[in-house]
């Protein structure tokens, strides 16, 4: 039997007239990692969002996490419960160095302080591989796909049960989406179940063990990677109908 550790049910949002997240339900397994796809503005971020009430919950429906309900709840009580997320931009404080970075997370989501956050963010560190050399390096200098990496390793340190991921590839060269590719399989193998959207299609359908495609808010399928992208429906709204 699945044992789902967040469920959707009927989850909606409104901006004014605009429905970006409409009725949309599904549930995720513990250990997985599921795709998010979907055309430009189908409301993935806006369903990120809503889980993490980062920053609005949802106006419409219920989300489980773990067995609690957890809409309407704070973001940090969300963050605290176990759920982390990354965002499309980059790293905020580029004055920190890589070390304080990678802490960030352990520190709000965690609620860890001295040598227990400085042990859980080394260790993130560590299970991202990012370099011990330039761990005491500021942020901002720090490459791409080192940002990148300091932004997943932060949402780490909390040690979530449940990692959010969006659009990690953004910005990356195939070489680094190849070692992406790789780290998130490694982070997965540690227990930790991973959601990703993504638009980099072979990096999405390489990790995802489920797929759901969104269009227009609304799910538009939802199952085996490699059975939803060849659906005529899902060619026709995520690629336009360019590979049909
Ligand atoms: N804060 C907001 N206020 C008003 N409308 C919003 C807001 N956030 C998102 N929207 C609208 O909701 C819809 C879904 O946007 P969203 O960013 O969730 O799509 P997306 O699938 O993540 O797009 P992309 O792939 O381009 O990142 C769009 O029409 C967008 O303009």
């Amino acid at each position: 039997m699945p044992d789902p550790i967040l469920e959707l049910r009927g989850v909606t949002k409104t901006f004014g007239g605009l429905t970006a997240v409409d009725d949309v339900s599904f549930a995720v397994t513990r250990g997985e990692v599921f795709g998010v796809a979907g055309p430009n503005g189908s409301g993935k971020s806006t369903l990120f969002n809503c889980i993490t009430g980062i920053p609005f919950g949802p106006t419409g429906g219920e989300i489980h996490f773990d067995g609690t309900r957890i809409d309407g709840r704070r973001p940090h009580a969300i963050f605290r419960a176990g759920l982390s997320r990354t965002f499309q931009k980059d790293a905020e404080f580029p004055d920190l160095t890589a070390r304080e970075t990678a802490a960030l997370g352990g520190h709000y989501g965690g609620g860890l302080r001295g040598a227990e956050l400085r042990d859980a963010a080394e260790e993130a560190l560590d299970l991202v591989e990012f370099d011990v050399v330039r761990r005491d390096m500021r942020t901002a200098d720090v490459s791409v796909y080192g940002k990148k990496q300091l932004m997943i390793a932060s949402a780490l340190a909390s040690k979530p049960s449940v990692l959010m991921l969006d659009e990690p590839a953004s910005g990356l060269t195939r070489p680094e989406i190849a070692a992406l590719d790789r780290l998130l399989l490694q982070v997965n193998r540690t227990g930790v179940t991973i959601l990703i959207i993504e638009h980099v299609l072979g990096l999405l359908l390489s990790v995802s063990q489920r797929l759901l495609v969104l269009n227009q808010g609304s799910v538009l399928t939802e199952g085996d990677p490699q059975e939803v992208i060849r659906d005529p429906r899902v060619v026709e709204a995520y690629l336009g109908g360019a590979a049909a």
